[in-house]
């Protein structure tokens, strides 16, 4: 199937000279949930605006459902929904009124009785007369991703959903977002919380400067993260790995003083027991044991420090 989203050799340099994208490459297939991960001024809500058609690119392609953003920019942009970062409602709107204008703003047919399924899928549905000032920062949100609804797209960003959120609407924007990719829809997220892209992304994109640095699995990076170390002090510093523990992924570190092993902490079971009785034949004494287990934090941050 081809990707519902494809990004072509993607750049985009502002009025004021600064590169934000540099060459970005991206297929997003449908029905997935991609997070785009990265630190602050990396380029996400640039990449969002030029998927979506909001800023014109310096140069390269973007298609959303085949069709070219700024040549087809209707057709591509009947299928995208856009949950942005800043809250930009009416407050004296009522709720059933922001989403039902938003329907009619693409073109699309009066239809309360999908604006009222649209608000009850957010839990809005008692909220549907109620004015957009009355509500808390939270239900505004929802709001928000119910006006991106509103014209039944088939592919929704949301530029840092749960920024300034607590958790249990976070929780609860999850499964909104769960519930959406049941029904088929595509979403592309971008997000600074690791947690979040952990929770809810079939695919994890991380940026940072302006390039795509990595896009991968989360299946895959979680076996990345399931790299554990295991750190032996010894009681006197080795000066080498003895040649009987060549085969066991070994360094020493602190001048010897601590032995430090690393492995996959889901295929390893019994191996540790194993590894501490050849330490102990090969003469090695241990003082103290540490374990270790590197996250998705740490190959972000080691990402995006690397890129620096
Ligand atoms: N209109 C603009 N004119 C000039 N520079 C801009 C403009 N918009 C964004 N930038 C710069 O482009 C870079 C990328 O910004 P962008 O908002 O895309 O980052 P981001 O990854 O979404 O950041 P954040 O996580 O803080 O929202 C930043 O250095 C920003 O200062």
């Amino acid at each position: 199937m081809p990707a519902i989203v494809s990004v072509r050799n993607l750049r985009k340099t502002y009025d004021t000279g600064f590169e934000a994208l540099k060459s970005i490459n991206l297929e997003i297939e449908q029905g997935e949930i991609l997070a785009l991960l990265g630190p602050n001024g990396a380029g996400k809500t640039t990449l969002i605006s030029a998927i979506c058609g909001i800023t014109v690119p310096t140069s390269g392609t973007v298609s959303v459902g085949g069709f070219d953003t700024l040549l087809e920019y209707r057709q591509a942009r009947s299928l995208i929904g856009l949950v942005p970062q800043e809250i930009n409602l009416e407050p004296f709107e009522t709720v059933r009124a922001t989403v039902a204008f938003s329907r009619g703003l693409f073109g699309k047919p009066r239809d309360d009785a999908r604006v009222m399924a649209i608000l009850k899928s957010l839990s809005l549905d008692d909220k549907a007369n109620a004015r957009v000032k009355e509500l808390s920062g939270g239900m505004k949100r929802r709001v928000l991703i119910a006006k991106a609804l509103a014209h039944d797209p088939r592919v929704l960003f949301l530029d840092e959903p749960s920024a300034g959120v607590d958790v249990e609407l976070r929780r609860d924007m999850w499964r909104v977002v769960a519930d959406l990719k049941a029904t088929g829809v595509t979403i592309i997220l971008t997000t600074h919380y690791i947690e979040e892209a952990e929770a809810i992304a079939d695919r994890v994109g991380v940026i940072a400067k302006g390039q795509i640095l990595l896009v991968q699995d989360k299946a895959e990076m979680m076996a990345q993260m399931g790299k554990k170390q295991l750190r032996v002090a010894l009681t006197r510093p080795a000066t080498a790995i003895p040649a009987a523990l060549a085969h066991y992924h070994l360094t020493l570190e602190d001048e010897g003083r601590t032995l430090v092993h690393t492995y996959d902490a889901r295929q390893e079971r019994t191996g540790i027991r194993t590894l501490l009785n050849d330490l102990d034949a090969a003469g090695l004494q241990m003082a103290d044991l540490q374990t270790q287990q590197s996250s998705l934090e740490d190959i972000f941050v080691g990402l995006v420090k690397d890129d620096a």
